[in-house]
C-alpha cells in the first residue's frame, strides 16, 4: 500500500479573462489557499476481484463515492492506463462517466459538482485504471467563485495520482514534501488541463497553469511567461457569494463573440493591450514614493478598464457592480476576477492607504463585508 498527499493553490486573474480563452493575455497570480489531496493505492486485490473499489470523499461537503471496479471495467472497457501520455476524454467516455456520477446519486443540490467528480473519475482511470484506491478531497478556497477551485482540484488531484505512477520520479520511501521536476510539473499540468476541459468546456489553461507552477504568470495562447512583480501588490478579495458556473459564463461570451465577431475582436485586442501595459508597469521598478503612487494609479486604471471590457463581454452582476460602488466610495478601485457573473471582486489597495488602514479603513471594509454578506480577505503578493 501505497499514500501521497499533494495540494495546490488557488489564483487571482489580475487581468485578461475570458479574452484568454480568445488568445488574449492575461496576467494571474497564485494565492495561498489550496486544494489538498490525499491518495492511497492498495493494488493488492486484483481490480476485477469484487472487493476492489475506487473511493471518493469530498470531506468538505460530506460526500463520499464508492466505485466497484468491476463495475467500472464494465462501463468504461479495458482501456490501458497510460500516465505518461494525458489523454482527452472523448464524447462517449464523459457519456459513460456522466452514467457512473448519476448512480452514486449526488444530492440535488449540489449538482454543479457532478463535473468535477466527472474530471476525477477521468483522470483517476487513465491514470490507475481500476486498481483499488481512494482519494479524499479537501479545500480551503470557495467553490464556483472565480479563485479557480477547479484548477487546483485538477492539479493537487493530478499530483497525487501522478505520484504513485512511474511517471513521477522521487523516492516514494521518504517522508515529508517533495518538488517535482519542471517535466514532471508539465506532466501534471496537462493532465490538469484534461480535468478542467471537463468542468469548463472550453478552458484556455491559465488557471491550471498558475496553479502547477506558482508565483505569477503572463499567458498566452497556451504558453506561459513567469514574471516578478518589482514592489508587491495587495489586494482585497471580496467573494459576493453569489453562485455561478465557468462553463456558461465561458459559453456566454463566445456566443457573444460569434455574433459580433468584429466587435468582440476589438474588445479583445484592447484587452490584450490593457494586460501587456499593466506587466510592463508591474515589472518597472518605482524609485520613490512618488513612482510608487503614480505605478498605483496606472494600475489602477487599467483594471477599471479592464473591468469596463469585461461588463462589455456580458459577465459582470449587479452583486458584482455593489461591490464596484461601495470600494469607490473610499476611493478604491475594483474588478471582478475570474469568471465574473458574481463569485469574487479585486480591490487593489494602494500603499497610502495602508498607512492609514488600521485607524478608518479596517471598521470600513467590515462595513463592506457586512453589507453584501461577504468573505474577505487581503492578499499580497509580488
Ligand atoms: N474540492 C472539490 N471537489 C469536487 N469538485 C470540485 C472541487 N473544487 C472544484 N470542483 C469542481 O469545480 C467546479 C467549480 O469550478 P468553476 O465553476 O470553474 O469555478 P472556480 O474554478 O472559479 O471555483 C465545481 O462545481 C466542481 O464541479
Ligand atoms: C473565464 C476564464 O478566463 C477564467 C475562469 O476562472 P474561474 O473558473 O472562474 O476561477 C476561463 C479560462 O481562462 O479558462
Ligand atoms: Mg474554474
Amino acid at each position: 500500500m501505497a499514500q501521497v498527499r499533494a495540494r495546490a493553490p488557488g489564483k487571482i486573474i489580475l487581468s485578461g479573462e475570458h479574452a484568454v480563452v480568445h488568445g488574449s493575455t492575461a496576467i494571474a497570480a497564485a494565492i495561498d489557499l489550496h486544494t489538498h489531496v490525499s491518495f492511497r493505492l492498495d493494488p493488492s486485490l486484483p481490480p476485477g476481484d469484487e472487493e476492489s473499489a475506487v473511493d471518493l470523499e469530498l470531506k468538505d461537503m460530506a460526500l463520499k463515492f464508492s466505485w466497484p471496479s468491476s463495475k467500472l471495467r464494465e462501463v468504461l472497457d479495458d482501456a490501458v492506463a497510460d500516465p505518461s501520455n494525458p489523454a482527452s476524454c472523448s464524447l462517449e467516455r464523459i457519456k459513460s462517466i456522466s452514467a457512473l456520477v448519476e448512480e452514486p446519486i449526488i444530492p440535488e443540490a449540489m449538482i454543479w459538482l457532478s463535473s468535477g467528480v466527472s474530471a476525477f473519475l477521468h483522470l483517476y482511470t487513465s491514470i490507475h485504471g481500476y486498481k483499488r484506491g481512494k482519494v479524499v478531497v479537501t479545500s480551503d478556497l470557495p467553490l464556483g467563485s472565480g479563485l479557480g477551485s477547479s484548477s487546483s482540484f485538477c492539479v493537487s488531484l493530478a499530483g497525487a495520482l501522478l505520484s504513485l505512477t512511474d511517471a513521477v520520479s522521487f523516492d516514494k520511501s521518504q517522508t515529508g514534501w517533495f518538488k517535482l521536476t519542471k517535466a514532471e510539473l508539465e506532466l501534471v499540468n496537462k493532465w490538469a488541463f484534461e480535468g478542467e476541459k471537463i468542468i469548463h468546456g472550453k478552458p484556455s489553461g491559465i488557471d491550471n497553469t498558475i496553479s502547477t507552477f506558482g508565483s505569477m504568470i503572463q499567458f498566452k495562447s497556451g504558453e506561459l511567461i513567469q514574471i516578478k512583480s518589482s514592489a508587491p501588490l495587495r489586494m482585497l478579495i471580496t467573494n459576493t457569494k453569489v453562485g455561478r458556473n465557468t462553463k456558461v459564463l465561458v459559453a456566454g461570451v463566445s456566443g457573444r463573440s460569434s455574433r459580433h465577431l468584429v466587435a468582440m475582436s476589438s474588445v479583445f485586442t484592447a484587452v490584450d493591450c490593457i494586460s501587456k501595459e499593466l506587466l510592463t508597469i508591474l515589472e518597472s521598478p518605482a524609485a520613490d514614493d512618488i513612482s510608487v503612487t503614480a505605478r498605483e494609479e496606472k494600475i489602477e486604471e487599467l483594471l477599471e478598464m479592464n473591468q469596463g471590457l469585461l461588463q462589455c463581454m456580458g459577465v459582470s452582476h449587479s452583486s458584482i457592480e455593489t461591490v464596484l460602488q461601495t470600494t469607490l466610495k473610499y476611493k478604491l478601485t475594483s474588478k471582478l476576477t475570474g469568471a465574473g457573473g458574481g463569485g469574487c471582486v479585486l480591490t487593489l489597495l494602494p500603499t497610502c492607504i495602508l498607512l492609514i488602514l488600521p485607524i478608518i479603513s479596517f471598521s470600513s471594509l467590515f462595513v463592506i463585508g457586512n453589507l453584501i454578506s461577504c468573505l474577505l480577505f487581503i492578499v499580497k503578493f509580488t
